[in-house]
């Protein structure tokens, strides 16, 4: 029904379809010489299952990163000093765009502008926060993304 508009983690396929995502992701990412200086050596394990979880409660899913990983300030604390350049954060935001192709995520223009708001504002944060001496917010609940002015149409 239109006045049930689903999360944006439900609309995407649930959990699996944010592993697909991240993985693509950093598969793209270690094949990428621009990441050569902020991932030496590529991208572990535990960091790919760390920022999946993020990415769910971002979207709606369960609190996992809250509950387990440290939440805001942890995630935070991974970005302070990286002084990511402009150069850094539109790569990383293009790669995020192609493996939403790559992982088959919902093509639909509602949701990838939803999801691409969230990566262009993400990754501007981050840019931000991982400047020396950033003045930054240094603590704040994981932000829940939605699908902004743009929810799907369901008549
Ligand atoms: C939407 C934007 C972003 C999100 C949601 C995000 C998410 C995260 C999270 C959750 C972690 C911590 C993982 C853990 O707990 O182990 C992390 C670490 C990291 N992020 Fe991001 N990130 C974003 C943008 C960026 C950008 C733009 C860059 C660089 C171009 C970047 C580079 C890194 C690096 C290098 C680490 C690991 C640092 C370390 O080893 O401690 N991130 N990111």
């Amino acid at each position: 029904m239109a006045d049930e508009v689903p999360s944006l983690h439900a609309w995407a396929g649930g959990d699996d379809a944010f592993r697909r995502l991240i993985e693509a992701f950093y598969d793209r990412v270690e094949q990428d010489h621009r990441f050569d200086r902020l991932f030496p050596g590529g991208v572990s394990r535990d960091h790919r299952d760390h920022v999946v979880r993020w990415w769910i409660e971002v979207f709606g899913g369960a609190d996992g990163y809250t509950r387990n990983l440290g939440g805001y300030p942890a995630m935070l604390a991974h970005h302070r000093g990286l002084q990511i350049t402009a150069e850094e954060r539109l790569a990383f935001a293009t790669l995020m765009s192609l493996a939403a192709d790559d992982a088959g995520l919902p093509a639909d223009p509602e949701f990838r502008a939803a999801f691409m708001g969230y990566v262009e504002w993400g990754t501007r944060l981050a840019l931000h926060n991982s400047a020396i001496d950033a003045d930054v917010v240094e603590d704040a609940p994981v932000p829940h993304w939605g699908w902004g002015v743009a929810p799907p149409y369901q008549p």
